[in-house]
């Protein structure tokens, strides 16, 4: 046999019910399988593309930002929030204004809501607190802290609970920054490796098009997509579909490119976390900032 037959693209995908739509999409689609697809949490996805064990898929923001010369971006998708996006918050026993010099404790699934949540606080709130790396579980991450940045799945349970939750507060990242900037914010893109584009062009446009017809497909049907993941978990109908339909933003355009650039100036600003002058490519365009 030959050993030389085509390898499928090696492709990333959020094990967070947030990309939930783009994989009914992609089974429905049948999208799935022409992918060799990978199911991970973002921070470990997006260590994969980087060393080149994925040739695409979602990455963190702040990770695209430090590898923006190695990536290309896949334009009009990206797992974003124009206001309340419900999944990505600072959950906190104190208000903000009190937590100069407490522990704040980061989820180390995150790079991007943790990040965005310092500069958040330090620029905005104006506090300094000593910050933690700790597993993504709510309730540890608040034993021996003030607050917590979470993301994901369990964060989305708290945003639910928080009305139930006496003595916490759930401060929503994606309205906080709507609330300072009056921009979208972007946490994770979809990016390709220069080097697979180089070599696969044809085949990165194929998949580019396969996720935007599962993502547009998964959107379409959503009613379905709800009723089949409020039979594994803790979430209603209502609430998923809010969440799918309302609160997050898989569109990846003009206004979300200033909601990024904007991140990076005030990251750049506030302690050169990336390099300045970064290039965002898209398969169509090239932006400066
Ligand atoms: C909306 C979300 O977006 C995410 C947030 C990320 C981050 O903070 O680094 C990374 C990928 C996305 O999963 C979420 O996870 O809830």
């Amino acid at each position: 046999m030959s050993t030389d037959l085509p390898r499928k693209p090696r492709v990333g995908h959020i094990r967070f019910l947030n990309c939930l739509p783009l994989l009914w999409g992609l089974s429905r689609t049948a999208g799935l399988l022409d992918l060799d697809l990978s199911c991970d949490t973002p921070e470990r996805l997006g260590n994969a593309l980087v060393a080149g064990e994925l040739d695409l898929g979602p990455i963190s923001l702040v990770e695209y930002l430090r590898h923006a010369d190695e990536l290309v971006v896949l334009p009009d998708l990206a797992v974003g929030s124009d206001g309340p996006v419900l999944s990505c918050l600072i959950v906190s026993k104190v208000p903000l204004d009190r937590l100069e010099g407490e522990v704040v404790s980061l989820c180390t699934t995150s790079r991007t809501s943790t990040r965005l949540a310092r500069l958040i606080l330090a620029e905005r709130v104006g506090v300094n607190p000593v910050y933690r790396d700790r597993a993504p579980e709510l309730a540890t991450m608040l034993d021996q802290a003030s607050a917590a940045v979470i993301i994901g799945d369990p964060a989305l349970r708290a945003t639910v609970e928080a009305s139930r939750t006496t003595g916490l507060a759930v401060h929503d990242l994606g309205q906080l920054w709507r609330e300072w900037t009056g921009l979208p914010f972007v946490f994770a893109l979809f990016a390709v490796r220069r080097d697979y584009l180089r070599r696969h062009p044809e085949r990165v446009r194929q998949v580019h098009a396969a996720l935007l017809a599962a993502r547009d497909l998964g959107l379409a049907e959503v009613d379905r997509v709800c009723e089949h993941a409020a039979q594994w978990g803790p979430f209603d109908e209502p609430i998923l579909k809010r969440y799918f339909t309302e609160a997050l933003d898989y569109g990846f355009g003009d206004r979300q490119l200033r909601g990024v650039a904007e991140f990076a100036r005030r990251v750049a600003k506030a302690d050169g976390g990336f390099p300045t002058g970064i290039r965002l490519e898209t398969l169509h365009t090239t932006e400066q900032f």
